[in-house]
């Protein structure tokens, strides 16, 4: 469970006095996420998740997150709308750190993710990308292309602790990487971490996305390359085309591809694995003392971008039959 920091009664009292959502209820720490400490808080009023925001989430990045939200929620794309307390503030601090109360989003994740899931998914990813057009915030991706290099710098050994000879690998990745990465492609916002647990479903219909802290502005297309990676390999580490089709198709019920985004979609999503393979990696190891996390191995991303490096067709598909 990742609550990295526990909450007193006194404190939750002292919180939510500032708020009009009522007396609190109850308050249970949320047994998912690696990031931030998130709570399933009840009021009189109804149903919120309070967010601590913990070591990855810079303040200063936070306006941005929580602006964005509130500018999704009111062009009705399905997430979590900030709480704003009675002056008009969805920013808080709670124990000295940043926090939030956002509304409660109803909807199931899915574990193992069907074609029509990703068709579904597909299409929630090009609506939140259109919902967000006009969004006057801006947030670099800090985690994006150019800062993957450096990133890898001081990990080289943990790569090596992984499996000897990755190092090298990664290295000739990243040149490989840099030699094809596009430029010119459509940018906007992104949510950079559309994984198949920040996606809710009623049964297989979308029903909305949350979790936007990597959000930031990107190329598009790179959204999708992140989503086809988290959502179409199988347990056995193969990539299911079915699904990775149907995720595309989807996208383009709503927000048509260009023939260079198409075009991109492997070395995107080449890069997309190693994104996540280098934040798991530097995950990868003892946890703060007291927290209830349990990191997610980097080696599920080297497979995937060992996959995307031994086929780059992979994603060179034509529109689904
Ligand atoms: N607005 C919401 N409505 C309903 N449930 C929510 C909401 N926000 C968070 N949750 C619940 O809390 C869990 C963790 O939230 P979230 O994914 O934001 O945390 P995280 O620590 O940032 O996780 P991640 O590892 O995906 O980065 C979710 O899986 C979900 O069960
Ligand atoms: N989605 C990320 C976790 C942090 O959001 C991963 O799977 O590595």
């Amino acid at each position: 469970m990742a609550v990295y920091t526990d909450i007193t009664d006194e404190e939750l009292a002292t919180l939510l006095a500032d708020f009009d959502i009522g007396a609190p209820l109850s308050l249970k720490g949320v047994a998912e996420g690696v990031e931030n400490s998130n709570f399933l808080l009840e009021t009189e009023t109804g149903r919120f998740i309070l967010t601590i925001y913990e070591k990855r989430v810079r303040a200063d990045d936070l306006p941005f997150f929580l602006d964005l939200l509130t500018w999704l929620a009111a062009r009705g794309f399905p997430g979590a709308a900030p709480v704003a307390d009675r002056q008009g503030r969805t920013l808080k601090v709670v124990r000295g750190k940043p926090a939030a109360i956002v509304t409660f989003l109803p909807g199931l994740s899915v574990r193992r993710p069907n074609a029509a899931h990703c068709r579904e998914a597909g299409a929630g990813l090009a609506w939140l990308h259109l919902a967000a057009e006009g969004f006057a915030l801006t947030r670099e991706n800090t985690l994006g292309h150019a800062a993957w290099r450096p990133f890898f710098t001081p990990l080289e050994a943990a790569a090596e602790a992984l499996k000897p000879g990755l190092a090298a690998t990664i290295r000739a990745d990243l040149d490989a990487l840099d030699a094809a990465w596009p430029s010119g492609l459509p940018e906007g916002v992104i949510h950079a971490d559309f994984f198949p647990d920040n996606v809710f479903f009623r049964g297989e219909a979308f029903a909305g996305a949350i979790d936007f802290y990597f959000a930031c502005n990107d190329l598009l297309a790179y959204d999708i390359a992140v989503a086809l990676n988290a959502w179409c390999f199988e347990a056995d580490g193969s990539f299911n085309v079915t699904s990775a089709r149907a995720l595309v198709a989807g996208y383009e019920s709503r927000r048509p591809l260009s023939a260079a985004e198409r075009a991109a979609l492997p070395i995107l999503a080449r890069g997309a694995a190693m994104r996540f393979f280098l934040t798991r990696l530097a995950d990868w190891g003892p946890v703060p003392e007291g927290a209830l996390v349990r990191p997610k191995s980097p080696l599920e991303y080297e497979r995937k971008l060992a996959v995307h490096r031994e086929s780059a067709d992979l994603l060179l598909f034509g529109p689904a039959a």
